[in-house]
C-alpha cells in the first residue's frame, strides 16, 4: 500500500497527516461475484421503501446505520427530503415513544443519577475519548411535545446525531485515521451522545416490563443541580474539545441550566436559541412578503405566540432581533409581541407569573382573562400567528379565516412537533387563507396544489441551524456560544436561498442543500465567534471568506 501524505497548518506549524484512502475491495468471497455497491444503494432504497408503517422504516434505517454507516449516510444526502421525517420528525416520535420496545443494542452514553459521585468514571467508559465533539444531551423530560419520557428520550439524541452527521459532514472532524472501510466509517461515525436518564417513570411506562430506565421520581431541583454541575465540570474535563446541545429539557430546567452554564462552557439549547433562530430565519422572509402585499412597513408587524414555553419564550426573544433590525428600540420590539399560555395572554394583572414569562408579559392590558384564541386576535391584530403549544389543531378554521381576514398575507407558523401535535396542517392553512398563507411548520407537510398553482410549505426546525452552528463551534473551538453567533446562524440561513428558491415562494431553502446551507451557516458564525473574541483557531482568522468556506467543506465527511 501506498501512503500518501498530505501538508496542513495547525496553529500556524505545517504537520503532515495521511491522505484518506478509497475503499479497501472487499477481499474475494466475502461478498457475491456480482456484488455492486451503486446497485447495493439501490437494493437498500427497495428495501426501505418496501416497508409501509413509518416506524417499520426507521428500524431498518437505524439497523442500516449501525451495519454500515457510509451507506445509510449516502442515502441520506441523496434522499434527504425523503428520509429526514424518518429519522426525525415525526417518525422520532414514534420512536422515542417505543425506544424500550424497538431497542436493539445500545447507541450513546447513559449517565444516570445513580452515577452522581462518580461521573467520571462513566464518561472514562466511552471508547473514542479522543474523537469527540459533539454530545446531544437531554434528560428525557419533554421529548418533542409527548411529555416526560425518561430514558425513552434517548431516541432525540439519536436523531439529532444523525442529522449532525448527514447535514454537516462530523465525522471527518473526529478522523484521525486514514482507512474507510465501512467498519471503520463505524466506527468513527459515533460521534458522541448522551442521554441523563436520571430518575423517574414517566407515566405509562412503569408497568412496561421493557422500559429501559429507572422506575423512581424524578429527584429534587438541589439534587438534579449539584448532578448537573458535576456532570458538566466532567464532560469537558474529559472531552476537552466537546461542544454540548441540550435538547428536550422540561421548560424551568431549559432555562435555568442554559443560564447556568453558558458562559462557562461551550453550550448551547436548541430548544431555545436553534428554535429561536430558524423562526426568525423563515420569519425574516415571510414578513418581506407580508409587507410587499399590505404596503405596511417591516417595523409594523405584530407577533402573537400560542405557548410560552422554552420554545415559545426562546423564539419571541430571537425574533426582538427582527424589530431592533429595523430601527426599533428594545422596548419597541417587546411591545411588538404578545404570548398566550395555557390560562390565555399573559399580561400582568393575570397574577404571579413564572419568571420566563415576566419579560413578555403585557401592561397594557387589565381586563378579565382572554382565553379565547379568536378573542385575543381580535384585541391584538397579529400579523403573525406562532404556535408552540402541543395544542393539535388549536388553528381553527375560524382562527385561520380571522388572520385572513385582518392580513392579505398572513403569517401563520404551527411549530409544535410531532405532526399529530401541529397547530394546523398546510392544507387546512391554504385552504382557509384562499392560499394566501405564508406557512413553516415544525414537522413536513405535502405541498398543496390551488387553483393551478403548486404552494409549498416551510420547514421551520431548529434541524437546519444546529449542524451548521454546531459545526461552527467545534472548528472555532469556541469557549461559548454567544448570542451574536446564533443570530448569525439565523441571517446566514436566511440569506441562503437562491433565487430559484425565492420565485417559489419558499422561506426555508430546500432540505437537500443542506450540506452547502450548513457549511454557508457555519462560516458566519465562526464570523460572529471571532468578532465576540470567544474563538481559540487563530488560524481561521486569516483566511478570507472564500478560504474559510472551502475549508469548512473540506472538513465535512462525505459518505
Ligand atoms: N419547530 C421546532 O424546531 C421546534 C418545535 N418545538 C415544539 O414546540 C412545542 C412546545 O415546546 P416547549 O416550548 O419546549 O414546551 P413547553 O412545555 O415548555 O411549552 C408549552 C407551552 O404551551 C402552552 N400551552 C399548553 N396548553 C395550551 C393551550 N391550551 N393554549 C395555549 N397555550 C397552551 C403552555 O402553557 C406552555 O407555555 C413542542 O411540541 C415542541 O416539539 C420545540 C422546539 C423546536
Ligand atoms: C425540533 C425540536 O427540537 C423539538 O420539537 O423539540
Ligand atoms: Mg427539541
Amino acid at each position: 500500500m501506498t501512503i500518501v501524505l498530505t501538508p496542513y497548518w495547525s496553529n500556524g506549524v505545517q504537520k503532515l497527516r495521511v491522505a484518506p484512502q478509497p475503499p479497501a475491495a472487499p477481499k474475494r468471497g466475502l461478498v457475491p461475484a456480482a456484488f455492486d455497491r451503486d446497485v447495493h444503494t439501490e437494493r437498500c432504497l427497495l428495501q426501505l421503501r418496501s416497508k409501509d408503517k413509518g416506524i417499520e422504516k426507521y428500524i431498518y434505517l437505524s439497523y442500516l446505520k449501525n451495519e454500515d454507516p457510509a451507506m445509510f449516510y449516502k442515502l441520506c444526502l441523496e434522499h434527504m427530503a425523503e428520509i429526514t421525517p424518518l429519522i426525525y420528525t415525526p417518525t422520532v416520535g414514534d420512536a422515542c415513544v417505543n425506544f424500550s420496545h424497538i431497542f436493539r443494542r445500545p447507541e450513546g452514553l447513559y449517565v444516570s443519577i445513580k452515577d452522581k459521585g462518580k461521573i467520571r468514571d462513566v464518561l472514562q467508559n466511552w471508547p473514542k475519548i479522543d474523537e469527540a465533539r459533539i454530545s446531544v444531551v437531554t434528560d428525557g423530560s419533554r421529548i418533542l411535545g409527548l411529555g416526560d419520557l425518561g430514558v425513552n428520550g434517548m431516541g432525540i439524541s439519536i436523531g439529532k446525531l444523525s442529522l449532525y452527521v448527514a447535514g454537516a459532514g462530523y465525522v471527518a472532524m473526529c478522523s484521525s485515521r486514514t482507512e474507510l472501510t465501512t467498519t471503520e466509517a463505524s466506527d468513527r461515525s459515533l460521534p458522541f451522545l448522551s442521554a441523563l436518564t436520571w430518575a423517574r417513570t414517566p407515566r405509562g411506562t412503569s408497568t412496561d416490563p421493557l422500559y429501559l430506565g429507572l422506575r423512581q421520581k424524578r429527584v429534587s431541583d438541589p439534587e438534579m443541580e449539584a448532578f448537573m454541575d458535576e456532570f458538566m465540570q466532567e464532560m469537558t474535563a474529559t472531552f476537552p474539545k466537546l461542544m454540548i446541545q441540550f435538547e428536550d429539557f422540561s421548560t424551568d430546567n431549559a432555562f435555568k441550566y442554559l443560564e447556568r452554564y453558558r458562559k462557562q462552557y461551550p453550550v448551547f439549547n436548541d430548544d431555545i436559541q436553534g428554535t429561536g433562530a430558524v423562526v426568525l430565519s423563515g420569519f425574516l422572509n415571510a414578513a418581506k412578503l407580508a409587507s410587499a402585499a399590505s404596503g405596511k412597513p417591516l417595523s409594523t408587524h405584530r407577533i402573537l405566540f400560542f405557548g410560552a414555553g422554552s420554545a415559545g419564550v426562546g423564539v419571541a426573544s430571537q425574533l426582538m432581533s427582527f424589530f431592533t433590525l429595523q430601527g426599533l428600540t428594545k422596548e419597541e420590539a417587546r411591545r411588538s409581541i404578545w404570548l398566550v399560555d395555557s390560562q390565555g395572554l399573559v399580561y400582568d394583572a393575570r397574577g404571579r407569573l413564572p419568571e420566563h414569562k415576566k419579560y413578555f408579559s403585557r401592561n397594557d392590558y387589565q381586563g378579565p382573562p382572554m382565553t379565547n384564541l379568536l378573542d385575543i386576535i381580535d384585541y391584538v391584530r397579529p400579523t403573525a400567528l406562532l404556535g408552540l403549544s402541543t395544542i393539535t389543531n388549536a388553528f381553527t378554521s375560524d382562527v385561520l379565516e380571522a388572520m385572513a381576514l385582518i392580513n392579505p398575507r398572513p403569517i401563520i407558523f404551527p411549530l409544535s412537533n410531532p405532526v399529530k401535535l401541529s397547530e394546523c396542517s398546510f392544507a387546512d392553512a391554504v385552504e382557509h387563507t384562499r392560499g394566501q398563507v405564508l406557512f413553516a411548520s415544525g414537522s413536513p407537510f405535502p405541498e398543496q396544489e390551488y387553483q393551478g398553482k403548486t404552494l409549498y410549505p416551510g420547514q421551520g426546525n431548529n434541524m437546519y441551524i444546529f449542524p451548521g452552528l454546531g459545526l461552527a463551534a467545534i472548528l472555532a473551538r469556541v469557549s461559548q456560544v454567544t448570542d451574536t453567533m446564533v443570530e448569525a446562524s439565523s441571517l446566514g440561513l436566511a440569506n441562503s436561498l437562491t433565487d430559484e428558491e425565492r420565485a417559489l415562494g419558499l422561506l426555508y431553502p430546500q432540505v437537500n442543500r443542506i450540506r452547502e446551507i450548513s457549511a454557508f451557516i457555519a462560516k458566519e458564525v465562526v464570523r460572529a465567534a471571532q468578532k465576540s473574541g470567544v474563538d481559540r483557531s487563530p488560524d481561521l482568522r486569516n483566511k478570507s471568506d472564500d478560504e474559510l468556506l472551502s475549508f469548512i467543506n473540506q472538513k465535512m465527511w462525505k459518505p
